[in-house]
């Protein structure tokens, strides 16, 4: 197995270049501590685009690799690293290592990161009795799906997988070297190619096996530029939670994560699962938001749910998608003001339920919890990060009053939930305390996003 670094040559100018937002793609090289929250933002183009000239011959910069061990991080910030990940030994097979690995393009200061996770490289968790609970089959909605091979429960984890590919989400644009007299569009084609080119490093240092399975993925970006690796990568990309240069919440300077199987679950405005990342097993973790049937399709999100049907089918254009969830079919303006105000509706409840906890003369907020969590259910919006609160109400109030019975019941769906959206059960993280840090606004839902991006 090669180890090696890319380190970024000099360009005269760089911008940040980023997909549209609920797109997956490529990085840009970082600046000092790898912030590229002040460079502009270029949406990488989708859809049927024409190119303009050739520019064959024009090349916007310099770069090269070479071996390096796999164990060191002692790189600059601004040096971008192709490392597999845990680090394995020269010709590892998937015998040596059944959890598989990672091939990233990394920051060297993201390398470090991993590397300083506790446990890191902890085993991937299994499901429980090591069953496999999911297949991949032909999907009515398109092309290959994920499916439940056995019924699943809230919170149940259906698959924990290792990425095939960690890279930049953006990639620094270069626009000196030669390109003067060239358009925008010619200037990205120069730098889509050129990253295309370094993606390929990260491909061809993957196994036989694992390179198939990445090259065998949807590609919907066949008509835009993208090359094939990026094309890949937009179509099956998700977002790395904990994986950032700059700004977490700044999506220019996320990472994306493909994977062999999880890349195959299609979308759903109202989706039945979820998926956290977790640094020190560096694995995705799918669960069930709500009790799935044998059989059933799985879906995640693959744009905010929490948008109105027309915003939604903004964001899933760049997916080539026309959604025809539930959710899509059957939007009315009701059920658009119900997702857009669903956040508030929840805040709204939580301070008077705070009062009610302060002044028991006042009114509780159970018949309002239930109103909403059932409005919720029929809506399918049980991945909301907001539902737990709800839950956890719904128990405080029973608990409180004495009901001891119905407080049992909504502390189980309390922890079920808690599992599916944070992969944690409420003790395990004293949930308590970490739940009530959680921001009940829309921004919590961009930041807790969990589909491909
Ligand atoms: C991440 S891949 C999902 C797996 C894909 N169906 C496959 O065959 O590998 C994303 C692509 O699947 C298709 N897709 C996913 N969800 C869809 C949906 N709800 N409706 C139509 N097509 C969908 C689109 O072509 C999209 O670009």
């Amino acid at each position: 197995m090669k180890r090696g670094f890319l380190k970024t040559a000099k360009a005269k100018k760089t911008e940040g270049i980023a997909l549209p937002p609920v797109v997956s793609t490529p990085g840009v090289p970082p600046k000092g501590n790898g912030s590229f929250s002040s460079q502009p933002i270029i949406m990488l183009p989708y859809g049927k685009v024409e190119t303009a000239r050739p520019t064959e011959g024009v090349v916007s910069k310099k770069a090269f690799c070479r071996e390096i061990s796999g164990d060191t991080v002692n790189y600059s910030d601004n040096t971008i690293v192709f490392t597999s990940l845990p680090p394995v030994k020269r010709g590892a097979t998937l015998d040596d290592e059944p959890d598989n690995w990672a091939e990233c393009v990394l920051a060297g200061h993201i390398k470090r990161r991993i590397f300083s996770t506790p446990g890191f490289p902890r085993p991937i968790k299994k499901t429980a009795g090591g069953k496999v609970n999911h297949r991949v089959r032909p999907s009515p909605v398109g092309g290959l799906g994920m499916f439940a091979m056995r019924p699943v429960h809230t919170g149940d984890l259906i698959i924990a997988e290792r990425p095939l590919l960690i890279s930049p989400r953006s990639f620094g644009m270069a626009v000196g070297s030669g390109m003067e007299g060239l358009t925008q569009a010619e200037i990205i084609q120069v730098n889509v190619k050129e990253w295309e080119e370094r993606l390929g490093v990260a491909v061809k240092r993957m196994t036989d096996e694992n390179r198939k399975a990445f090259m065998a993925l949807a590609n919907s970006h066949t008509q835009d530029g993208s090359g094939r690796i990026l094309g890949i990568i937009r179509t099956n990309g998700y977002k790395v939670p904990g994986l950032y240069d700059g700004d977490e919440d700044d999506n220019a300077g996320a990472y994306t994560a493909v994977l062999n199987v999880m890349s195959r679950i299609n979308h759903s405005c109202s989706p039945n699962t979820a998926y956290n990342f977790h640094m020190a097993s560096l694995s995705f973790e799918l669960r069930a938001v709500r009790d799935i049937k044998q059989g059933e399709e799985l879906f995640t999100s693959y744009c905010d749910i929490f948008r109105t049907k027309s915003e939604r089918a903004e964001d899933l254009a760049t997916y080539s998608i026309i959604c025809a969830c539930p959710g899509c079919v059957g939007a009315t303006k009701e059920t658009d003001l119900f997702r857009s105000e669903l956040a508030k509706r929840i805040e709204k409840i939580r301070a008077d339920h705070h009062a009610w906890l302060e002044d028991h003369t006042r009114p509780n907020v159970l018949s309002a919890s239930l109103k909403l969590i059932a409005e919720i259910e029929k809506e399918g919006l049980t991945d909301a990060p907001w539902f737990v609160f709800l839950l956890g109400m719904v128990e405080n109030v029973y608990s409180v009053s004495g009901n001891t019975n119905s407080a049992k019941k909504y502390l189980e769906r309390l922890n079920n939930h808690c599992m599916a959206s944070t992969g944690r059960s409420l003790e395990a993280h004293k949930a308590a305390a970490h739940l009530n840090t959680l921001q009940c606004n829309s921004e919590s839902s961009k930041c807790l996003a969990r589909s491909p991006v």
